[in-house]
Formats: structure tokens, sequence, C-alpha cells
């Protein structure tokens, strides 16, 4: 019978002690954090707790396995395998009570987190959404017993480090390695507003000793899917439930202060900068901007992965016309841009990743916000009518509308409700609306959104 991988493996690595926990171990985590964290010079001295965000699936999956699991590196010629061991614990995000536990302890240096964008509960301004009836509800439960077991992040947050103040475990830093822009920032106002309608002397605590790191995470990675489990178990000689694929190419541009302490990333490839903003722009507006508008008008077209896309003229097309607008507004140098531009169309050309476009559409209403908006939003103040940004929303429309990859968003409510005309005029200044308000009424971009929606309809 086929083994199941685990530490009792010969060849396996040990546990490193826990320094890090995180929240959110989803595929990224692992081919990212948790990779760039076992190839640090000292990796022996950082083990990671990982949390799933919501559901068990994952903490199912690799408990039985010591939080190993294999790394299926995606080049274009061929597979890379690797048993990665910076996992030293992995739990379901139901043990409340081991989270808390871990973060009142001293040894424990810093949270990272990867949520998805909706994990962060803003609102269309990209601010804290305190109106919530989840939020309201977390607070309350956190006002009566700071110990009681609750889901979302920004209330995970704030018990654990009512517990870390309460512990006097000293100075942490948390991380976030989402897809946002500004995230460090962003981790600190929901923090922060929540702390506030918790207990009033928590937001002062927290100024003083937690240090809200920012960074710009990059390597594509798509769900796992059965085909690489039974590869791994064909090729490796073991069972592993979750293996995670990603590409060759990995990025980490990472600003904080670190007052605990952080393993050494940049021996593994990360960047230590000051502020991240020029390369997160970069990342959100050409990577991210280009893939969400694949997800929508290349689906339209009948194409089901990025690699696909791509290779087909007319959507290469779209994608430079994109970069185009993205670059008269990003502030690094020409050649760097163009530099960059060239390898991500590589990237997405790479036909064994197999990067699904319906895994990139999903929550476009969070995520076009961030990619496109304000490319779109920086052209319109140079007076231009972006082509580009104007494809990518029509694509959205479209696929509102049940065209190409499938809607699964829980946010787009109030979009799917603008959309269900048959006007399309009265249908694109609806989603423009919804996405920021009173972009509807920009008669000019309402019109070549309107057209590209007419053009792309199959
Ligand atoms: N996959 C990639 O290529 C990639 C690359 C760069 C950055 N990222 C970032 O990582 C995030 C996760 O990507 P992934 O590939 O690991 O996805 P995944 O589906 O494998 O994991 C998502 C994780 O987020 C949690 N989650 C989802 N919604 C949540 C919510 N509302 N509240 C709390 N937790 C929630 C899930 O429980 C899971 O742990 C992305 O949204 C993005 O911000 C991903
Ligand atoms: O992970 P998401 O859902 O935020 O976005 C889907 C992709 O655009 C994204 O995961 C990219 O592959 C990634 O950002 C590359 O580093």
């Amino acid at each position: 019978m086929t083994p199941r991988l685990s530490r009792a493996l010969p060849g396996t690595p040990a546990a490193p002690p826990v320094r890090i926990v995180h929240l959110g171990v989803g595929s990224f985590h692992r081919a990212h954090q948790a990779w760039f964290t076992a190839h640090a010079d000292d990796a022996a001295s950082w083990g990671i707790a990982a949390f799933t965000g919501r559901r068990p699936d994952v903490a199912d999956a690799l408990g039985p396995q010591d939080g190993l699991f294999t790394l299926l590196t995606r080049g274009a010629e061929g597979d890379a395998y690797e048993v990665v061991g910076s996992l030293a614990e992995v739990h379901p995000a139901s043990d409340h009570d081991r989270l808390l536990e871990l973060l009142a302890s001293p040894e424990v240096a810093l949270v990272t987190i990867t949520v998805t964008e909706v994990g962060y509960l803003l609102d269309a301004d990209g601010r804290f959404d305190a109106g919530r009836e989840v939020v309201r509800a977390e607070a309350a439960t956190l006002r009566a017993d700071p110990r009681a077991a609750v889901g979302t992040l920004p209330a995970r947050l704030v018990s654990g480090l009512l517990a870390r103040r309460a512990a006097g475990a000293g100075p942490l830093t948390v991380l976030s390695c989402d897809n946002l822009p500004h995230n460090g920032a962003v981790t600190a106002a929901v923090v922060g507003g929540l702390a506030g309608l918790v207990d009033t002397t928590l937001p002062a605590w927290v100024g003083a000793n937690v240090d809200f790191a920012s960074s710009v995470v990059d390597r594509i990675t798509p769900a796992t899917t059965d085909d690489d489990k039974r590869l791994v178990e064909r090729t490796q000689g073991y069972l592993d439930e979750a293996p995670v694929p990603t590409e060759p190419f990995a990025e980490w541009v990472v600003s904080g202060r670190f007052p605990s302490g952080r393993p050494r990333w940049e021996s593994a490839g990360a960047t230590l900068v000051e502020d991240v903003t020029p390369f997160e722009q970069r990342k959100l507006w050409l990577l991210n901007g280009a893939h969400s508008l694949l997800a929508y008008a290349a689906s339209a077209r009948g194409h089901a992965t990025v690699d696909e896309a791509v290779a087909d003229p007319v959507c290469r097309a779209w994608v430079e016309q994109l970069w185009d607008e993205a670059c008269r507004h990003l502030t690094l140098p020409a050649a760097e841009l163009d530099g960059y531009r060239a390898a991500l169309l590589e990237r997405f050309a790479n036909p064994r990743v197999r990067h699904r476009l319906a895994q990139v559409a999903a929550d476009g209403s969070s995520k076009l916000r961030v990619r496109v908006l304000p490319v779109l939003r920086a052209e319109r103040a140079a007076g231009n009518v972006p082509a580009g940004c104007a494809t990518a929303l029509a694509g959205w429309v479209l696929h509102l509308q049940g065209v190409g990859a499938p809607v699964t968003d829980p946010g787009a409510g109030p979009a799917l409700a603008a959309v269900a005309t048959n006007d399309p005029r009265a249908a694109v200044a609806g989603v423009l609306d919804v996405l920021a308000p009173g972009l509807g009424a920009d008669a000019p971009l309402v019109d070549a959104v309107a057209a590209r929606l007419s053009a792309l309809r199959p």
C-alpha cells in the first residue's frame, strides 16, 4: 500500500518551533510564505502554526501529514517536486483556543494572513465596513467574552491581541499577504476599527505594540486538482492529499519593523524595502489587472485558462492595451516595466500551470476596484478614455449577465441587479456606479464600455 506523506517517512524535514501564526492556509500561503520560510537560512528556528480561514478541509488533509505537503513546481519544460516542512501545526479556524494560546506566547513574533480580498470586510471605498451585521455581532461577542470563538479575520485578530495584551507577551508583527493595495494599512484599519468597538483602551495598546507590515506577493498558484494528487503519488511514491501546484517564479517585497524578529526571508530571495507602493501598483495593475480582464473578456470568447487566452492574439492585444494604459501611471523606469511585461507574458503562457479563468474570476466586485479602477481613474484624470480598462469592465458586465466564467462572488448582488436590463448603456452605468458611486455619470466612459460590451457579446 502507498504510504501517506508524514514526518515518519525517511528524509522528511523535522518540524521547526512555532514562531509564526498564519491565518488562511490555502494553496497560496503554502506556495509562497511557507516556501520562503522553509528556504530562509534560519528556517530551523521558524515554524508556522497555520489556521484555515473558514472551512476545515486543508487542516483535515494536512493534519495526518504533520503539516507536510508537496510543492509541485510546473516549469514550461517539466515538473519539480519538493516536500515543504515549515508548517509545524495546522488547525481548522474553529480551534480558537489554540490561536489565543499561540498569540499569548512571547515566542510568537509574527502573524501572516491570506484570507482573500473579501476577508477584510471592506466597503466600496476600501474602508472597514463597521456597519455590517457580522461586525456588530462579533464586537458584542468579544465585549461579553474576549476569549469567545469568533470567525471573521478582524475579530480573530482582535481576540488574539486581547490575549497577547493580557499575557504581557510583547510586540508583534501582523503581515498581510493578500492582493490588496496598502495591505498593511488596511489590516491596521480593520483591526483598529473593531478594537475600538470591543474595548476603548485596546487601540492605544495596538498602536504601541503591533507593527502592521505590508507586502507585495507574487506566485501564480492554481487550485489543486485530483490529477495533481495522482501525479505526486505516481512519481513520488507516497500519498499527498494536499499537494500545491505552482509556477517557478516567486516574488515577495516586504516592508515592516518586525520588533520581535522574522525569518531571514531575504536569504530565500525576498526583498525588504521602505515602501512597497511602486511594486504593489506594478503587480496589481499589470499582473492582476490583466488576469481579471482575461477572466471575464477571454472566458466570454470560450477560453478556459490563462495560457489559452494569451495564445489568442485578440486577447493578447487587449492585455497589451491595458498595460499601455497602466504604464503611463507607474513610476518605475520604462525599461524595468518593459522587462516586467515580457516576463509576465511568458509566465501567463506557461501551458503547464493550467490557471483556470473561472478561479481568477471569483469576487470581481472586490478585485476590480483594486486592479482596474485605479488605472481607469488615472486615465480619466489625464483626459483619456482607456480602451483596455473598458474591455475589462465590459467583460465583467457580460460575466454578470451569464456569459463566460460562472459568477462566484457573494458581494456581487448590487452589480447583478444593475445588469438585469436589456439596455446596455443602463447596465454599464449601473455597474460603474456600483464599483464607484458617480462613475456611471461619466458619459464618454459609459459609451466606450457599452461599445466594448456589444463587440464582446458572442
Ligand atoms: N493563488 C494565487 O496565485 C495567489 C497569488 C498571490 C496572492 N494570492 C492571495 O492569496 C489569497 C488566497 O489565495 P489561495 O490561492 O490560497 O486561495 P485558496 O482558496 O486556496 O485559500 C483561500 C484561503 O482564504 C480563506 N478565506 C476565503 N474567504 C475568506 C473569508 N471571507 N474570511 C476568512 N477567510 C477566508 C479560506 O478559508 C482559505 O484559507 C488570494 O485571494 C490572494 O489575496 C493568491
Ligand atoms: O488570488 P486571487 O483570487 O486574489 O486572484 C487570482 C489571481 O489573479 C491571482 O491569484 C494571481 O495569480 C496572483 O496574484 C499572482 O501572484
